[in-house]
């Protein structure tokens, strides 16, 4: 990096601006501080993960971002304007499978949001769709119901549902946890293609290092109780193909031990 970029990376405005934030949840008997003063700023096409142990508020914190929840301390910018109410800027994909509308077909369901929020002029909603059908390669199930879906495809509709909407960040909280080993590496493997492919902005949320590791050019580490980021890191280097090599397991040993000391290595 020479001087010029220097300076040009800090004249860059984030995209998503994460500042001082603190979340509360207020239950009958007590308030749960889910999140202490976290920040951190984002960048147009960063694959940004946010990495840390069940708990420790990630998912939280994606629904502040998404604007379902209001800080308590702190804020969320995007684009330098305050977040204060969900919209289709920010669009989230879950880790459910159940997360499409079981009456309605895979094209259906992904044009379903644009009904809803009135983006994009109606005559185009059915192309747009099924654009983004073929993008996460389900064409031949455009006409399906989500019943007759394995979950990897539910997920493949959820995102490309999502990546229809073009949002300005596309938010997923933990999208591929409740698929198997091998569907998991392959939609990690989808969804890099993907973003070679569009460059959209992504929050990615895991509890998996190695996943976090392979999606990320950056990640952020949280503790847990109240989540606080314990570390900023720089991702960009590595890939799935990398994951035997030795700077490869170095890295993840390094996260392993900020996350949970020296006890152990089998996380992640
Ligand atoms: N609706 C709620 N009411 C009260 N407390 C909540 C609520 N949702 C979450 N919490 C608490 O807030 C904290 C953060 O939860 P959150 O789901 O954001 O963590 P997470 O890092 O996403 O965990 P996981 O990886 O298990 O999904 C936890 O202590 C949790 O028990």
């Amino acid at each position: 990096m020479d001087q010029s970029d220097v300076s040009l990376a800090g004249l860059r405005e984030p995209l998503l601006a994460v500042d001082g934030v603190t979340l509360q949840y207020a239950t009958r008997e007590q308030i749960v501080t889910a999140t202490h003063r976290v920040s951190f700023d984002m960048f147009e096409r960063d694959r940004f993960v946010l990495l840390g142990p069940s708990g420790c508020g990630k998912s939280t914190l994606l629904k502040s971002i998404g604007g379902f929840l209001k800080p308590v301390e702190g804020e969320v910018r995007l684009n330098g304007k305050r977040v204060s109410a969900p919209g289709a800027d920010r669009m989230i994909v879950f880790q459910e499978f159940d997360q499409l509308l079981p009456w309605q077909t895979v094209l259906e369901n992904v044009i379903f949001p644009m009904r809803a929020t009135g983006r994009f002029p109606r005559s185009e909603w059915a192309d747009r769709a099924a654009a983004a059908v073929a993008k996460v390669g389900l064409s031949k199930f455009a006409d399906a119901f989500p019943h007759t879906l394995s979950g990897g495809m539910k997920q493949r509709v959820a995102i490309g549902r999502a990546l229809a909407m073009e949002p300005q960040v596309l938010l997923m909280d933990e999208p591929f946890a409740a698929l198997d080993a091998l569907t998991r590496r392959r939609m990690q493997q989808e969804l890099l293609d993907l973003w070679a492919e569009i460059q959209f902005s992504m929050v990615f949320v895991t509890h998996s290092i190695q996943e976090a590791i392979i999606l990320a050019n950056r990640i952020v580490v949280m503790t847990p109780h109240p989540g606080q980021i314990i570390a900023e890191l720089d991702a960009t280097d590595f890939n799935y193909d990398q994951s035997g090599s030795d700077e490869f397991v170095a890295f993840q040993q390094k996260i392993n031990d900020m996350l949970f000391g020296h006890e152990d290595t089998a996380h992640g």
